[in-house]
């Protein structure tokens, strides 16, 4: 589904998706029900994305009684996963059981959030780590991050994605909670992503976390604080 005055920005919205995420934003989700959570909702959004911006085509198929005509996915080969560590990895675990072949990527980058906001209310980021496949211009790339808060992070990964690489046929964003600074500043700095999400909340608060969201993702899954 859309959203109004955003013309490259959509929600997921699957009821199973929703209801994931409903039990991923109460605090009393332990470590390993969050993580499992992490790995479904990531399991629906990539069922998801086929659904809405994959095509399909007719095959002949023979069944052991006869021969018939199929549908396949058309596309399902040339798609790039990029994991944004650490929050992503049980995500991308659920992308890749909708998108088992999909060629993946690496980038660590966090926020500096001891150095605190900038006057633009971005967080500077540290980039330790990129190992990207190469990507084509047939490629579905699918940058996965469970949070968009500030949307510094997305914009300096965005960045290294779209650095050495041809534009691909579909760029996609895809966050589980998103808050309306991080899409916005995304979908202006990237507009030829499409930034595909399962809520915008209200706001973010202070600190750079999203209200009311459902803690910091990271600490949650890898049970750290
Ligand atoms: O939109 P932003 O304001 O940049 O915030 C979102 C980022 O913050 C969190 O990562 P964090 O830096 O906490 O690293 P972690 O995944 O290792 O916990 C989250 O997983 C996103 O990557
Ligand atoms: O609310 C937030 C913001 C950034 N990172 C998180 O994990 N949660
Ligand atoms: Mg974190």
């Amino acid at each position: 589904m859309p959203i109004e005055d955003r013309d490259n920005a959509y929600l997921v919205t699957h009821a199973l998706a929703k209801d994931t995420l409903s039990r991923l934003r109460d605090v009393e989700t332990e470590q390993v029900s969050f993580r499992k959570g992490l790995v479904k909702l990531g399991r629906i959004c990539g069922y998801e994305i086929i659904d809405g911006r994959m095509e399909t085509e007719y095959v002949e198929i023979d069944t052991p009684l006869e021969e018939t005509m199929g549908e396949r996915v058309k596309g399902l080969d040339d798609v790039v996963i990029i994991n944004v560590l650490r929050a992503a990895t049980p995500f991308v675990e659920g992308l890749l059981k909708a998108f088992p072949r999909a060629r993946q990527g690496v980038i660590s980058a966090s926020r500096d959030e001891e150095a605190g906001r900038d006057e633009d209310g971005s967080f500077p980021i540290t980039v330790d780590y990129v190992k990207l496949p190469e990507i084509t211009e047939d490629d579905t790339v699918i940058v996965a991050d469970p949070m968009l808060a500030t949307g510094s992070t997305m914009g300096t990964v965005l960045e290294h994605v779209i650095e050495n690489s041809p534009e691909p046929e579909h760029l996609i964003v895809l966050s589980a909670v998103s808050a309306p600074e991080g899409l916005l500043r995304v979908s202006e700095e990237v507009p030829e992503a499409d930034l595909l999400t399962v809520s915008i909340d209200d706001r973010l608060d202070d600190d750079g976390f999203i209200v009311p969201g459902l803690g910091d993702a990271g600490d949650r899954a890898f049970r750290t604080t």
